[in-house]
């Protein structure tokens, strides 16, 4: 699903209203609407208080078409308007009149704090103050009744983005936002639902369609994409009849130290059951008898050195090579890493102290081919972008290093996001039960199995981080937060594969309505 920068759903807004001959006040009925649907349907004309708070602009105006609604259908509902600006939007005005003429409870003006009601903790708060036209600092007063929401304890619902955050930047402080248990977004997702320091202002969200003009959202290039099941779908390379092993590849996994050599076992076996050919694992003396123990399906070279890699040297021709877990930082394997790249022509994913080492020599930055895939989690991305302000120039940085070094980079987290030249993708995957030593490791082993299986380093990037988060989700249900471990989501990538092509439940049709049919 594309995530839509503020420009473009204005834009679409626009389109949309000219191609299907609508007026964006006829917009603003369907969007407001859609929200009255959504409570409707789960509230069930319960008479829990419901205060609705309008802003000035359209955002204002989708809270007082649900208000109309809500109040039609004989809902508890108290409306208010939080006089922000003298101005008025031309549909904010439109509703103003329309709300008017279904009750005699006209809305509250509210301009300062002593204007703010009681909101009791069973009450729902809808808050439609500020939508994406935010632009510029808020009144204090509007701060404080953004805080008193969150006092309140009460549910609260935010229409579009929880007013108070803009869609390109992170508050300067949590107590100027309104923090929402849901966010019913109009059209497209909000990139700071996924980001760290901003998708808390948001528990739960949901995408309601309001019919925006499908081909103006088909043929949008945008700079955000989520990536589900939808998404994945179309990369996945189906397996011919007459393949066999050498159809899809030799996998080398570069790794390990002295008690470090768990996370060559992990990656190693990730990269089998990503569907690789071959899969040999390249570590120091120590990492022989574990790992032909431990991975009987792998082949094992071994460095010179007993605890540490010294020297890569090997006399096989891998079709991608994942490097770096658990290979420390000392000068001897710089030395090692530095000569393996002046003569590596291998398709590569670097990780962990991989990245470690380029941030120590950025020189060697140079020596990476073109479309490497790097995968840090974020102290891994600090040593090797510097430090940043807030997320957004998080990302801002890593596209420019992307750019300048032509590499993939995977920024690892609770949404990961891949970010290639001018694009970011934001897995929807995953959970924090892969808070856990090793899931790393497996992930780097899948993408640099896939990629040695023919996919594209951005697709096997992409479709990696979604098939490695799947396997967490699957196997959620049986191990919980805290007992996943890597081995366990390993085991689970058969089904992430697996899960590609089921079909989504049908609703069970009784025998006598089938009769009836
Ligand atoms: N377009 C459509 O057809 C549809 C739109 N939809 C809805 O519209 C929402 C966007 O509406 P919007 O553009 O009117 O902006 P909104 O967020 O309501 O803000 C109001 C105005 O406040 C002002 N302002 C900004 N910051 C300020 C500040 N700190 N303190 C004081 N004032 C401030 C600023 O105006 P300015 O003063 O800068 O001219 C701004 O314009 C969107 O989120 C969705 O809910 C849906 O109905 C679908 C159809
Ligand atoms: N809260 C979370 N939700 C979803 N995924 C997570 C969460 N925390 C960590 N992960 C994922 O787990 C993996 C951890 O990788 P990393 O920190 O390199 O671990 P290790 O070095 O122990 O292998 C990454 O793929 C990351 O995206
Ligand atoms: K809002």
């Amino acid at each position: 699903m594309k995530i839509l920068s503020k420009e473009q759903i204005y834009e679409g807004d626009k389109l949309t209203a000219q191609r299907q001959n609508i007026s964006s006040t006829e917009l603003m009925e369907r969007a407001g609407t859609q929200i009255f649907n959504w409570m409707h349907m789960r509230m069930q004309g319960a008479q829990v208080p419901i205060h609705v708070f309008c802003g000035i602009g359209n955002n204002g105006g989708d809270g007082l078409v649900l208000a109309r609604h809500l109040v039609n259908h004989g809902y508890n509902v108290h409306t208010y308007v939080v006089n922000y600006s003298d101005k008025r939007s031309k549909d904010f005005l439109v509703n103003y009149d329309r709300i008017k003429q279904v009750t005699k409870e006209w809305p509250t003006l509210m301009a300062c704090e002593e204007d703010f009601p009681t909101i009791t903790p069973e009450a729902i708060i809808v808050d439609a103050v500020f939508g994406i036209g935010l632009n510029r600092p808020i009144a204090d007063w509007v701060k404080k009744l953004f805080q008193h929401f969150r006092a309140s304890k009460a549910f609260t619902l935010a229409i579009d983005i929880p007013s108070g955050l803009q869609t390109d930047s992170v508050p300067e402080s949590e107590n100027d936002v309104v923090w929402a248990g849901y966010t019913l977004s109009f059209q497209s997702p909000k990139l700071i639902f996924f980001l760290p320091e901003t998708s808390k202002y948001s528990v739960q969200w949901e995408v309601l369609d309001i019919g925006i003009d499908l081909e103006y959202i088909y043929k949008l290039n945008t700079e955000a994409e989520l990536i589900g099941k939808q998404e994945v779908l179309p990369i996945y390379k189906p397996r011919k009849r007459f393949s066999h092993k050498g159809s899809f590849g030799h996998a080398l996994i570069v790794g390990g130290s002295y008690g470090k050599i768990g996370s060559v076992t992990l990656s190693s076996k990730a990269a089998l059951v990503s569907g690789v050919g071959l899969v040999s694992a390249y570590v120091p003396k120590c990492g022989y008898v574990p790992l032909q123990v431990a991975l009987p399906e792998a082949m094992v070279i071994t460095d010179e050195n007993e605890k540490f890699i010294s020297n890569i040297s090997f006399d096989i021709t891998p079709s991608a090579i994942g490097v770096g877990i658990g290979i420390g930082t000392q000068d001897e394997t710089l030395l090692a890493f530095e000569n393996f790249l002046k003569e590596n022509k291998a398709p590569l994913v670097v990780d962990a102290d991989a990245l470690n080492l380029l941030s120590k020599k950025t020189e060697l930055l140079a020596l990476l081919p073109k479309g490497t895939v790097l995968t840090p989690h974020p102290k891994e991305l600090e040593r090797l972008i510097g430090e940043w302000k807030d997320d957004f120039d998080k990302l801002n940085k890593t596209k420019a290093f992307s750019k300048k070094h032509e590499v993939i980079v995977v920024v690892k987290g609770a949404n990961t996001i891949t970010v290639f030249q001018d694009k970011y993708y934001v897995n929807t995957t995953g959970n924090p039960g892969l808070a856990t030593a090793g899931t790393g490791d497996v992930l780097m082993g899948i993408i640099a199995g896939l990629i040695t299986q023919g996919y594209e380093p951005l697709s096997a990037s992409v479709f990696g981080v979604y098939l490695h988060g799947k396997a967490a989700d699957i196997i959620l249900e049986d191990f919980g937060y805290q007992s996943m471990i890597a081995s366990y989501v390993i085991d689970a990538v058969a089904e992430a594969y697996i899960d590609l092509f089921k079909q989504p439940e049908q609703p069970q049709v009784s025998e006598a309505e089938q009769e009836e049919s």
